[in-house]
């Protein structure tokens, strides 16, 4: 266009660079011009323009079927019937509705092959020059989680995205629990890895999580059971393909569950630190927790739903409502460091999205002033522990709405002994858009450490401890 015929036939848009735009910039030079001249060019689709971060990868095009994913994929400009003659696709990030993504498309034809060429291989040197992206990833796919669909999500919808972006994958499908936290924690490569891939649920990623902590305190000497240890940050990001029951931290994190937007968000690198709380008794690590600790009803719930696994998602339901009837009240003294430093508070209006400024701003921790341990003592209900808003499809804000997810605090959310019509109250409050916790028995506080002490049998943890750690546990998203 600069010099009459077209190198390229391709839509150009050239805006001020805001900040959906990108303007690709790359000297040409001609075989019959002397001078160099500048090609400025855009990826385009309709009005849109793509910036480079959210392109998913480019391939020659010509011959290709274009019909890879009926009604899902392919978003061409040009007629098929053009295919034979030289062409490139770039599949980039198209956003849909509800924080869903898309793998969208557009086929760019050419004049001849060597301008193809130079443009697939111009945008591919762009694309490497991105350091945030994974290039080889290790994939962990539970075939038993949710509906039992993992390994069907992960070929049929994850696997095409992923070879799409030139992403190698070794794949472990798992045969039995803690398949994959044993592997991570002896076994694994790990260097030979930019992240991990975990393709189920919460429990599935809470293996990975520990099977990855392990590892790294293993490696570095770290004593895990010490509640006194720093722990020592996780190198490698893990990403979350939802293939669960309730996938709660992939909502909580993405904004959706949908196997597809958490792939893309895998491909282009964007990655979200997470806090994690250790939970401890008499000297010894139980668990890491990332979303929810729950003592009381959700434990119990868990509990129960754990024996019921056979009935699929809906032992939750189940559960649930076994545990809302036997309404169960736990005696015990809580106790608490609330947190001095922090910014957030669980009833801020402003919800911990991608770049909160409270979690930039909380990078370390917040202190503590551990002169201060608050005391409550009473019968409760529930007492949680919330990392996170844990909000999931079932309960669109989550328990704690305002969480952040790593702010380096947790929200401390104690239910007292009440009746059984106030807690149902309570209950149904996470289930819609109500305010959910401003109830007389409710109470809710952000701390950065608290202990739990419970003094009624048949609780089997008389006395935890819940430290909040600040370990860059990141989910891929
Ligand atoms: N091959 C396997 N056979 C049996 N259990 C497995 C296998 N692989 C993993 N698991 C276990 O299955 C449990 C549940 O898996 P997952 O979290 O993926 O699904 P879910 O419980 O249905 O979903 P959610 O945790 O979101 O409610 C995990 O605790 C994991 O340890």
């Amino acid at each position: 266009w600069l010099h009459g015929d077209p190198l390229i036939q391709i839509q150009i848009i050239i805006n001020d660079c805001d900040q959906n735009c990108f303007i690709m910039t790359r000297t040409f030079r001609r075989c019959s011009d002397e001078i160099d001249y500048v090609l400025l060019a855009c990826v385009a689709a309709g009005s849109h323009c793509v910036p480079v971060c959210e392109i998913v990868g480019v391939q020659e095009a010509a011959g290709r079927s274009q019909k890879s994913e009926p009604g899902r994929w392919p978003r061409v400009l040009q007629k098929p019937d053009k295919s034979q003659q030289p062409a490139f696709t770039v599949s980039y990030v198209g956003r849909g509705r509800q924080h869903r993504w898309r793998c969208s498309e557009v086929t760019f034809h050419c004049a001849d092959w060597s301008t193809c060429h130079q443009w697939v291989q111009t945008i591919q040197e762009q694309l490497s020059l991105l350091t945030n992206r994974p290039k080889r990833l290790l994939v962990y796919v539970n075939p038993f989680g949710g509906k039992q669909r993992g390994r069907q999500i992960y070929e049929q919808k994850v696997a095409p995205v992923f070879s799409r972006a030139a992403i190698s994958a070794d794949v472990i499908v798992t045969e039995r629990a803690n398949h994959a936290r044993d592997h991570l924690k002896t076994e694994a490569e790990l260097k030979e890895y930019d992240g991990v891939v975990c393709v189920g649920g919460d429990g599935m990623f809470s293996e990975i999580v520990h099977g990855l902590i392990s590892r790294t305190q293993l490696d570095s000497g770290v004593d895990q059971d010490s509640p006194e240890e720093t722990l020592v940050p996780c190198s490698l990001r893990i990403g979350i393909i939802p293939a669960g029951s309730t996938d709660c931290i992939c909502y909580a994190t993405v904004g959706a569950n949908d196997p597809v937007t958490s792939a893309l968000h895998i491909v282009v690198g964007d990655c979200q630190p997470l806090d994690v709380c250790s939970v401890h008794h008499d000297d010894a690590l139980l668990r890491y927790s990332l979303s929810l600790l729950g003592y009381g009803f959700y434990g119990d719930v868990l509990t129960d739903s754990e024996k019921k696994r056979w009935m699929g998602p809906a032992r939750y339901d189940f559960s649930g409502l076994k545990t809302f009837l036997t309404h169960h009240q736990y005696e015990g003294t809580v106790s608490y460091l609330p947190a001095t430093g922090s910014v957030g508070s669980p009833r801020d209006r402003m919800k911990c999205r991608s770049g909160c400024h409270v979690c930039q701003h909380n990078s370390p921790l917040p202190s503590v002033d551990s002169d201060v341990w608050q005391v409550v003592r009473g019968k409760f209900v529930a007492i949680n522990a919330a990392s996170m808003s844990c909000a999931c499809p079932r309960s669109p804000k989550g328990l704690s709405p305002s969480a952040h997810l790593s702010d380096g605090t947790t929200d401390l959310i104690l239910v007292r002994k009440c009746s059984r019509l106030d807690f149902l109250r309570h209950l149904l409050r996470h289930t819609n858009k109500d305010d959910q916790v401003h109830l007389p028995d409710v109470l809710i506080q952000s701390d950065l450490q608290s202990v739990v002490t419970g003094t009624v049998p048949p609780r089997r943890h008389s006395g935890l401890s819940v430290l909040l750690r600040d370990t860059m546990v990141v989910s891929g998203v």
